[in-house]
């Protein structure tokens, strides 16, 4: 990882509340790398905005520093933060856009707010406009628009100044799948194309799985886990980051989809093989394939495609003499001791217990 881009360092932050102190982040420490699509997610209340505007300044955190490229800008007063909020982006859930203006205005609003000439600021807006496809809407008002039309709005008017870093705050949760995959869509060009260091707040795994490089995962005030996003699809080490896993990708079967299992392929062993790399799990058949007398049926789980690669969660039925079944099981622990650190393979039936 190259210097990163934002340095959160040991950052606790505590709100006084009339019920007595909220601790919304503790000892949160976190690099966000230059260049790359970040992610931090958790469920609500796990300390994502407040995280976010501890970035922008809009909050000051209790202790611990927040650096943003070679600063740092933890007790930095209004003014001080003048040239920080030009060059941070934000985009929100809600869009947050002017009702009573147009298009071309809501986007020229930084602009205006940053004294930009008037010829400038046009060919900027114009810019921007064709950027996100809406040209042609430019003199109409944000009531006329679609949610996915909103937040592309959004998006220009973030990226007005010329901002290097764009905060996303669970700026697709709002909208529906297919627009959702569209502004993912825009936010990897801006990424991309623009060289803009993009970091997305999100409590869905989707997200993350279709543009983030890298992953957070923030659970009550606590970051639990942070890497590649390839590296924590695999080897996943908290609870919580395996529960937000099993929403994309295929799961470990439960106790009745296992009966089921277990009444179909009678005399099989079944073994639990867990966040492979498909292409590992690939050669892992094929070397059961050489063991000839082995049979084997994939039965239950999936693939999903994340940044680099794909990866998947199995179930494989093995039949055939005890002694090859077993040698097979013991294959397909080692590709998954490989895949994961506690090697955690199970044989979850044995052919002996039908
Ligand atoms: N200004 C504030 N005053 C008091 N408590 C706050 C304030 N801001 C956040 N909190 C509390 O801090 C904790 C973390 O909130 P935060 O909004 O950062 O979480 P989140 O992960 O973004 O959740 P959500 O997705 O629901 O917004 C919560 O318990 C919240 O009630």
């Amino acid at each position: 990882m190259g210097d990163p881009i934002i340095h959160i360092d040991h950052v606790s932050k505590t709100f006084q509340t009339r019920s007595g102190p909220v601790q919304a982040l503790d000892d949160v420490s976190l690099d966000f790398e230059g260049g790359a699509i970040s992610a931090v997610i958790g469920q609500s209340g796990a300390g994502k905005s407040t995280l976010v505007r501890l970035i922008n300044g809009l909050e000051q955190p209790t202790s611990g520093t927040v650096v943003v490229k070679g600063t740092d800008i933890s007790r930095f007063t209004e003014r001080q933060l003048r040239p920080l909020r030009t060059d941070i982006g934000m985009i929100f859930q809600q869009f947050n856009l002017l009702n009573s203006r147009t298009i071309y205005d809501n986007v020229a609003y930084p602009l205006k707010l940053a004294r930009w000439s008037k010829a400038d600021e046009r060919a900027r807006v114009t810019e921007l406009l064709s950027f996100v496809g809406l040209t042609d809407r430019a003199w109409t008002h944000p009531d006329q628009l679609s949610g996915g039309q909103k937040q592309r709005v959004g998006i220009a008017r973030a990226l007005a100044t010329r901002p290097t870093i764009l905060l996303a705050d669970e700026s697709t949760s709002a909208l529906d799948p297919e627009t959702t995959a569209g502004v993912l869509a825009l936010l990897q060009r801006i990424n991309a194309e623009l060289g803009v260091t993009v970091i997305v707040i999100t409590h869905e795994m989707e997200v993350v799985r279709s543009i983030a490089d890298q992953v957070s995962v923030l659970e009550g005030g606590h970051l639990i886990e942070t890497g590649s996003t390839r590296e924590i699809f695999a080897r996943p080490k908290s609870e919580t980051t395996q529960r937000f896993l099993s929403t994309i990708i295929g799961q470990h079967p439960g106790p009745d989809e296992l009966e089921r299992l277990r009444r179909e392929n009678p005399g099989a062993t079944l073994v639990d093989v867990p966040s492979v790399e498909a292409s590992a799990f690939g050669n892992a058949l094929a070397e059961l394939g050489r063991l000839g007398r082995v049979s084997f049926k994939i039965v239950h789980g999936g693939v999903i495609e994340v940044r680099g690669g794909a990866l998947g969660n199995y179930t494989v039925a093995l039949s055939g003499p005890p002694e090859d079944v077993a040698k097979a099981a013991h294959q397909l622990n080692v590709i998954a001791g490989d895949a994961v650190d506690d090697g955690s393979t199970r044989t979850v039936t044995s052919g002996e217990d039908n």
